[in-house]
């Protein structure tokens, strides 16, 4: 018996808040608290089961693992009883008391961010037992730990800001959540509005729930099903179950086999990103299980990161039921699920890719930013992931994509290579110098318009052996144009005298000036002397360094490349020796509408001056 008094106990001031924006603005569907605490429930007899594998002293062991919900209208409360893992009297402060998931925090700056009431941010944050709150006068938490050394205690509040807890003689094993309720909420009270709720949300809990003494669930892991027997409802609302969501799949696989490993896998695309910008990045919410029971609810080796969005259940009957989450860390066996459900997702979606293309393509928008960092970092999969990669290009309408295998498919015999040109939107890459080269050929330029889309291509630097190579890239072999172009070349001399005098001129910032043949309408291009690094990567690194300590630009090394044809050329050969000072003007302004054009003028200050300058020339006229 123990000899401690009731105790008085503050909430947490996170707590506090995150309880007053759950009572108050958060939920408008005032029902979602019974499915919050009959997960709970559920957790708590899954932890419950698995503590029974490894310990030898549990109390009430005889006991059923089943969740027991009792209504009583006339005294207006409801009774949620689970026979599970119960808690200690430092769980019960550490988990109801306080917010001791990082999340907290994380919880109220998104619901400031998001501008109010959102009912996702609840299962995600975890403040899931709180929203008992919006309907409770007050609630008594009766709990023993599954210890048979353990004490009972009781933990009560009102929610209004103080709990207490006391020593409580007599309980069973598990939790009992006794709510009294509201006035306005009685109706929760009534057993068939719990019996319509739990038909709702519980039909997939693992263990019996029973409504006044009636089993309300038919107990089921759909996983194991065949797909015949599942119907796409099923799948739906199990999906909501598992991944705590109230929004629809986009897709699922579901997949079985018995070699080389026994697994049954129920995997979900959401029907939206599940990482918001900002949030850092979400855990896999792929729960493991063996042979029905839950081994991991977020196992972090199951799959390699970039899988991390997806939802849903693996079972696999060849996992020791005892593996604890260290050792199944290093578990050779799951290295090979890993492997096997990785390779059989890929698929999934290359079929898919094929026979819906419009599926395909939604998901792609949602969820391509994850399969394009699967390109960029992983590295058994990069080849299987390749052709899943999307672009838009020089020969697709705005808004529609293609894919490396298409791209290929068209070129023709002798181009060598694939291209890809960089830039904030497709507008500033069509109205750019540098697609007019490829498209008088009638070569087909992937338009890179995400950041990280040429850092991606640059790491999977070729498909089908042909390699992938920026537009910006100085020494490209495009071969001969198909259209004539119009007006007379400067000749051999004087090209070679005004790319001698342009690099005079403009000394240190241009490495080489020569006449280029890529050009069509633009009199200059600036190309990229660094093979290593496309502007776009300079851009990104010139970020950083502006967010750390150094504000110095990053040195640009760019070739000029001159067209000849072009009027304002041949006037500057001419203007370079009748008035010397406006044609170093002119030269390095070109220059400089070259950089922006390439993304690569830093500072626009110097530019401005001499425009001016050279505008006071012109009106002088
Ligand atoms: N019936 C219960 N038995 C044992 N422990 C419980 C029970 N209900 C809640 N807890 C403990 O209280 C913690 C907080 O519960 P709460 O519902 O607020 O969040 P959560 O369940 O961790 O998160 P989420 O709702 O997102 O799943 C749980 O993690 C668990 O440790």
């Amino acid at each position: 018996m123990s000899t401690q008094a009731p105790e008085k106990h503050s909430f947490q001031a996170e707590v506090k808040q995150v309880l007053d924006i759950v009572v108050n603005s958060l939920y408008t569907d005032k029902e979602i608290f019974v499915r919050e605490l009959v997960s709970n429930a559920s957790d708590a007899l899954e932890k419950l089961r698995h503590t029974q594998l490894t310990e030898k002293d549990i109390k009430d062991d005889n006991l059923e693992l089943e969740i027991n919900i009792t209504t009583d209208d006339a005294a207006g409360t409801l009774t949620i009883q689970d026979f599970g893992i119960g808690m200690t009297r430092d769980e019960l402060i550490g988990n109801i008391g306080t917010i001791a998931h990082s999340g907290s925090k994380a919880f109220l700056e998104a619901i400031k961010e998001s501008g109010g009431a959102n009912e996702n941010l609840i299962g995600q944050f975890g403040v899931g037992f709180y929203s008992v709150f919006m309907v409770a006068e007050k609630v008594d938490v009766f709990t023993h730990t599954w210890h048979t050394g353990g004490e009972g205690f009781l933990w009560s509040s009102d929610g209004s800001g103080e709990y207490i807890i006391e020593p409580s003689a007599g309980q069973r094993r598990g939790t009992k959540i006794v709510i009294k309720l509201k006035e306005e909420h009685k109706e929760f009270s009534q057993e068939a509005r719990i019996k319509g709720i739990l038909e709702r949300y519980s039909s997939f809990i693992e263990f019996p729930v029973n409504l006044n003494g009636e089993k309300v669930n038919t107990t089921q892991a759909v996983w194991l099903k065949s797909k015949s027997d599942v119907t796409e409802e099923e799948y739906k609302e199990f999906y909501k179950f598992q991944a705590k969501a109230s929004d629809e799949p986009m897709d699922w696989m579901h997949f079985a086999a018995d070699a080389p490993l026994s697994i049954n896998a129920l995997l979900y695309f959401p029907g939206h990103n599940p990482e918001m910008p900002g949030f850092g990045r979400i855990d896999c919410g792929v729960a493991l299980h063996c042979r029905k029971v839950l081994i991991d609810p977020e196992p972090k080796k199951l799959f390699p990161e970039w899988m991390r969005f997806l939802k849903g259940v693996v079972d696999s009957a060849d996992l020791p039921l005892n593996i604890s989450r260290e050792s199944m860390q290093d578990s050779a066996l799951i290295a090979k699920l890993s492997q096997v459900l990785t390779k059989r997702l890929i698929k999934h979606l290359a079929d898919m890719a094929k026979k819906d293309e419009e599926k395909y393509n939604q998901i792609w928008k949602t969820f391509g930013n994850y399969l394009k960092e699967g390109v960029a970092a992983d590295f058994t999969h990069r080849e299987g992931l390749a052709p899943l990669l999307r672009f838009e290009s020089s020969m697709t309408e705005a808004g529609k994509t293609t894919g490396l295998q298409a791209y290929v498919d068209r070129m023709k015999e002798d181009q060598k290579e694939i291209y890809f040109i960089t830039g904030p939107n497709r507008q500033t890459i069509e109205s750019g110098p540098y697609l007019e080269g490829f498209k008088s050929r009638g070569i087909e330029v992937l338009f890179c318009i995400d950041p990280i889309d040429d850092f991606v291509l640059g790491n999977l630097s070729q498909f089908q052996e042909k390699q992938l190579v920026s537009a910006e890239q100085d020494d490209l072999e495009l071969g001969e144009s198909n259209e004539v172009p119009e007006g007379e070349a400067l000749d051999d001399a004087s090209t070679e005298g005004l790319c001698t005098w342009l690099k005079e001129t403009l000394g240190e910032r241009v490495k080489e000036v020569s006449a280029g043949k890529r050009l069509v309408d633009s009199p200059v291009l600036a190309l990229n002397a660094d093979k290593m690094m496309t502007a776009n990567m300079r851009r990104m690194m010139a970020a950083m360094q502006s967010s750390g300590e150094s504000n110095e630009p990053m040195p640009i090394a760019v070739n000029l490349q001159i067209n000849t044809r072009h009027p304002l050329i041949k006037n500057l050969a001419a203007m370079k020796d009748s008035n010397a000072e406006t044609a170093k003007l002119v030269a390095e302004q070109v220059l400089d509408n070259s950089l922006i054009a390439a993304g690569l003028l830093d500072d626009p200050r110097q530019m401005v001056n001499r425009l001016n300058d050279l505008l006071e020339k012109v009106t002088k006229a």
